[in-house]
């Protein structure tokens, strides 16, 4: 088994572990989870969950056929989702907090960073975020589809070092273990080419959704951010003490980059800036020497039309010198710029915190 080390982990845990009957919620496997993120949570590590289970949970609620309607999945879990939430609740004497998402929100800049800042302010004050799809709104082109994906995006949006997939299985196999007995697992993955996608099949149970594949996606996309995945089987109690002990008991897919390089080439690489800030030199200053977030302070010219979550170009003198992600729209920022947050409510009616620029949105050019 390799070595485990992570500091803020999203934990995966399939609608298999959540409703292993597919018709409710159940508690048979989530004790030794809920019992591994407390014992994570008191050695000072920070953990989110992103759980499936609604619509196996709401299920026996809503009339359905054998193949239920869309709308009838919907509303199994707008019902389900509660259960979910409160079979969860249960086994924590921290708040646990519900936040629903889809595709579009992680791929709309400004919800991603209201997503970003929710999660942050949820984790400093010690909350467990959990995470779904929700259903109720997403369908087709709004939906990730499956939970797995969702897992990756919330790891990527949380800053996450670790993403933990808890599936019925013990890890990857070099073929489907329910249809070939002789599969072996596959402890370690260093690249994620065509000969790993080859080895997915689809999913084992009536209620999971996306099998291997997914799971695969998840992982890509989480190693190209930096982030390391695990695939464990989250049924086995034993599992989590070799991740409390330091041990990876299922499959561990290795990051391509560390999470700064890839934060760094996105932010100055893949992120097009849409307008610009002209800082003073004593902001220039903070940003390069201390490592500070940019204040509205500091900044004396805004340039161009952009909004909260758009990339800008942070310049002195014209000359641009980092590049990052703004808390502010220009025309909020205008108004701002050169004023203390103390005022930012006064003059614009509300305040994203005292940054325009957060220093981990932020990267020197
Ligand atoms: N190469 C493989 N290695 C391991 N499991 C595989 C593989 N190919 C397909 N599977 C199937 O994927 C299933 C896990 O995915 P899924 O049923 O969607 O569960 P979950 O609810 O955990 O997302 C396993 O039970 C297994 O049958
Ligand atoms: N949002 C759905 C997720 C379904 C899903 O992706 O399930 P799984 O393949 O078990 O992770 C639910 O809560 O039922």
């Amino acid at each position: 088994m390799s070595e485990f080390h992570w500091q803020r982990a999203v934990i995966k845990v399939g609608s298999a572990l959540i409703s292993p009957d597919g018709h409710q919620c159940s508690a048979k496997y989530l004790l030794a989870i809920a019992r591994f993120i407390t014992e994570s949570r008191e050695q000072g590590k920070q953990v989110v969950i992103v759980s499936s289970g609604s619509v196996a949970a709401g299920r026996s609620t809503i009339a359905h056929n054998a193949h239920p309607s869309i709308a009838e999945k919907q509303a199994m879990a707008a019902v389900g989702q509660t259960q979910m939430m409160a079979n969860w609740s249960r086994f924590f004497d921290f708040p646990c907090a519900q936040v629903l998402l889809t595709y579009d929100d992680f791929h709309d800049r400004s919800r991603y960073v209201n997503i970003k800042n929710t999660l942050r302010e949820l984790l400093n004050n010690n909350v467990l975020p959990i995470v779904n799809e929700n259903d109720t709104v997403a369908v087709d082109v709004l939906k990730v589809g499956d939970n797995d994906n969702l897992a990756a995006y919330a790891a990527m949006v949380a800053e996450a070092d670790t993403l933990i997939i808890c599936s019925d299985i013990d890890g990857l196999y070099d073929a489907d273990p329910r249809l070939n007995p002789d599969a072996r697992l596959i402890s370690l993955v260093e690249n994620i080419d065509g000969g790993i996608y080859g080895l997915a099949g689809g999913p084992g149970t009536k209620v999971g959704t996306g099998g291997m594949r997914t799971k695969i996606e998840a992982a890509d996309k989480c190693a190209e951010s930096g982030i390391q995945t695990l695939i464990v089987n989250g049924g086995k109690g034993e599992v989590f003490d070799a991740l409390l002990d330091g041990r990876i008991p299922g499959t561990r897919f290795v990051p391509t980059k560390t999470p700064d390089s890839a934060k760094e080439q996105w932010l100055k690489h893949t992120l097009i800036a849409t307008g610009r800030i002209d800082v003073d030199a004593g902001a220039k200053q903070a940003l390069i020497e201390t490592g500070a977030s940019l204040l509205p302070i500091g900044i004396t010219k805004v340039q161009g039309d952009f909004m909260s979550g758009d990339a800008v170009e942070i310049c002195h003198q014209g000359f641009p010198f980092a590049k990052g992600v703004t808390l502010y729209s220009a025309a909020d920022l205008n108004a701002i710029k050169g004023m203390r947050s103390d005022d930012f409510e006064n003059i614009i009616g509300y305040s994203s915190g005292e940054a325009a620029v957060h220093r981990d949105d932020l990267a020197l050019l």
